[in-house]
């Protein structure tokens, strides 16, 4: 019960209300507990009448009483059972909400590590299915257990007042029943986890393939596909089949039990009424009713148990993830207004999961408003200087300065706030283009937007579109081109503008005539912003202010256009290459 004591803030929180559910749930059990005796006393009352001990009147009067209070007592319980769901299951439904924006938030603080580490399918399990497990703890195992307690002690009050010795009969049975419902629940339990594993290992590879559903036709390995889906739902199959019999097993067990305690019961209690222990005819009767009320919240002593054992497990795991810090953190709570200068003094990184040295004494200076380009072959460490300026990871040697000042000494969000940045594989949202631009600022008019778009040479291309800037993207939408969707990101990071600008790569799918158009637009608006292109081109290049040529993590050529093509090296290799090209 360790990893649960994390509920108890919100125990406390919706404290006034689990109270409210409590005392409801009491009057409910204590009403519905009048049927047993009203019902035995109507039994009574008849045989009174057969044995003429009442007159007809009488007779007419008691039951007419009886069945007034039968049907008032039925009535009340009904409203206060709806009541006790109304207030328990709606706090169990108050601390899921709780839980799920609680582990959100925390999923948003901690670091890419994390998420490189961690796989997605098991980042959305803790937030669903396991929330959902500690769900089942809070709502119904409380309120069956409550109940149960309640109604165990109410009846046990009136079955000892009735015959204390009937009491014991007929509560014998009970913990057997408890004990067999727990056996089974368990291996429900076990057998619907394999279901579950089976499903999810199902719809991950159904998901894959249709993402790569053009790869597939390509190769035309859809029979292979097709075999393969056969196979793990023919698993699947298997896996539900052997669930379904431990689940049929589950009512007959229980009607089994309810019968063989009926049958003590009436034997037993017949035995008794013939002995004259007990007086009263519809004792038996009244106790053939607690033992129908009472299975079932027995039973559901075993089921409770497992579903709070299955609660803890998911509870473990969610206090993981929520007891994870964020390797990033933010040292300095008041706000630190940037301006973007860029100071890279001796900068070694190394990563921390693959132990790949990405960049080695790297060094470079940009002052605010300047452009500095990077080139250099795939893999020499580019992007890691974008995600470093970015704080996305904290450097092992050297300094990463902003504002002559180390980067882990400014304001987390003033830094990320003032960055825009432009990825390499462009990440569009599955909703409105205009939503996706505007998603750099907010509150950005129709007019930004556009202005945006027409910057980054993308306008023309989504008034195309019948719905234009409403258009949606993704899964329900409209695929876009890979240069098309570069340009809707470039548009989002410049309507932000922002004091730093970071291009990773992003014009590698554009032609080089809109390229030059966008670099000219460029140079306009990042005028007065510290500008990084990474690049494999010279063109995006040539009009920096600094270039910085990266090899294996080190830089092998620095200085400016002019600079690098009169001096022999990587740049001037890559120029005369890429020009020879163009005229060809
Ligand atoms: N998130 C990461 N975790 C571990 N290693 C990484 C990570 N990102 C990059 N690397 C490694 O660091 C090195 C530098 O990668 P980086 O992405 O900075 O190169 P790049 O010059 O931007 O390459 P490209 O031009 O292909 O984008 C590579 O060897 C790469 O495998």
């Amino acid at each position: 019960m360790k990893a649960l004591k994390h509920l108890h803030k919100y125990f406390n929180k919706y404290r006034y209300r689990l109270i409210i559910g409590i005392i409801i749930t009491i009057i409910a059990k204590v009403f519905a507990l009048f049927t047993p005796r009203l019902i035995g006393n109507s039994i009574n009352i008849v045989s009174e009448r057969l044995d003429g001990t009442i007159s007809d009147e009488i007779f007419k009067h008691d039951l007419t009483i009886n069945i007034i209070y039968l049907v008032g007592a039925a009535i009340l319980a009904g409203i206060f059972t709806f009541l006790m769901r109304q207030t328990i299951i709606n706090v169990s439904r108050f601390i899921e909400f709780d839980l799920k924006n609680e582990i959100y938030k925390h999923y948003q603080v901690l670091s890419l590590n994390f998420y490189k580490t961690n796989r997605t399918g098991d980042l959305m399990n803790r937030i669903s299915e396991d929330v959902g497990k500690v769900r089942m703890y809070v709502g119904p195992a409380i309120m069956y257990t409550i109940n149960t307690v309640t109604l165990f002690v109410i009846a046990i009050i009136y079955m000892i007042d009735r015959s204390p010795s009937l009491t014991l009969y007929t509560l014998l049975p009970l913990p057997i029943l408890s004990v067999v419902i727990y056996r089974l629940s368990r291996l429900i339990n076990k057998r619907s986890t394999i279901v579950q594993q089976s499903l999810s290992t199902l719809s991950t590879y159904s998901q894959e393939t249709f993402s790569g559903i053009s790869v597939i036709k390509s190769y035309g390995i859809e029979p292979r596909t097709n075999k393969e889906f056969e196979d793990l739902s023919a698993t699947n199959r298997e896996k539900q089949i052997n669930l379904t019999k431990v689940q049929a097993l589950f009512f007959p067990m229980m009607i089994l039990l309810i019968g063989v305690s009926n049958l003590i019961v009436i034997y037993v209690g017949g035995m008794q009424y013939m002995a004259g222990e007990i007086e009263k005819i519809g004792t038996i009767a009244e106790f053939i009713i607690y033992v129908n009320m009472l299975t079932w919240p027995v039973a559901t002593v075993g089921w409770v148990t497992s579903l709070v054992q299955q609660a803890e497990a998911s509870q473990e795991r969610i206090n993981e993830f929520l007891n994870t810090q964020p390797d990033i953190q933010n040292n300095t709570p008041e706000l630190t207004p940037i301006k973007g200068d860029i100071t890279f003094k001796n900068v070694s990184f190394t990563y921390p999961d693959t132990n790949i040295e990405a960049l080695k004494d790297v060094s470079f200076t940009l002052q605010s408003g300047q452009t500095l380009a990077i080139l250099g072959k795939t893999g020499s460490g580019k992007s890691t200087i974008l995600d470093l300026i970015g704080r996305l990871y904290d450097i092992d040697q050297g300094q990463v300065l902003i504002d002559q000042t180390p980067i882990s000494e400014l304001n987390l969000n003033s830094l990320r706030e003032s960055i825009g940045y432009v990825p390499q594989d462009a990440f569009l949202f599955s909703d409105s283009i205009k939503n996706n631009i505007k998603f750099g600022k907010e509150d950005a008019t129709d007019e930004e937007v556009i202005a945006a778009a027409t910057n980054a040479k993308v306008h023309k291309n989504i008034i195309g579109f019948t719905k234009g800037y409403d258009t949606v993207l993704g899964e329900r939408g409209i695929t876009l081109s890979g240069g098309q969707k570069q340009r809707v990101s470039i548009a989002r990071a410049i309507i932000k503008q922002p004091e730093i600008l970071l291009f990773d790569d992003c014009l590698s799918a554009v032609d080089t005539e809109t390229e030059e158009k966008i670099l000219k637009n460029l140079v306009k608006l990042t005028k007065d912003k510290t500008t990084i292109i990474v690049s494999h081109r010279i063109s995006s290049a040539k009009n920096a202010d600094h270039i910085i040529i990266l090899d294996d993590g080190k830089v092998i050529e620095s200085g400016n256009h002019d600079t690098l093509i009169n001096s022999d090296g990587y740049y001037k290799e890559l120029y005369n290459k890429q020009s020879s090209e163009k005229e060809m």
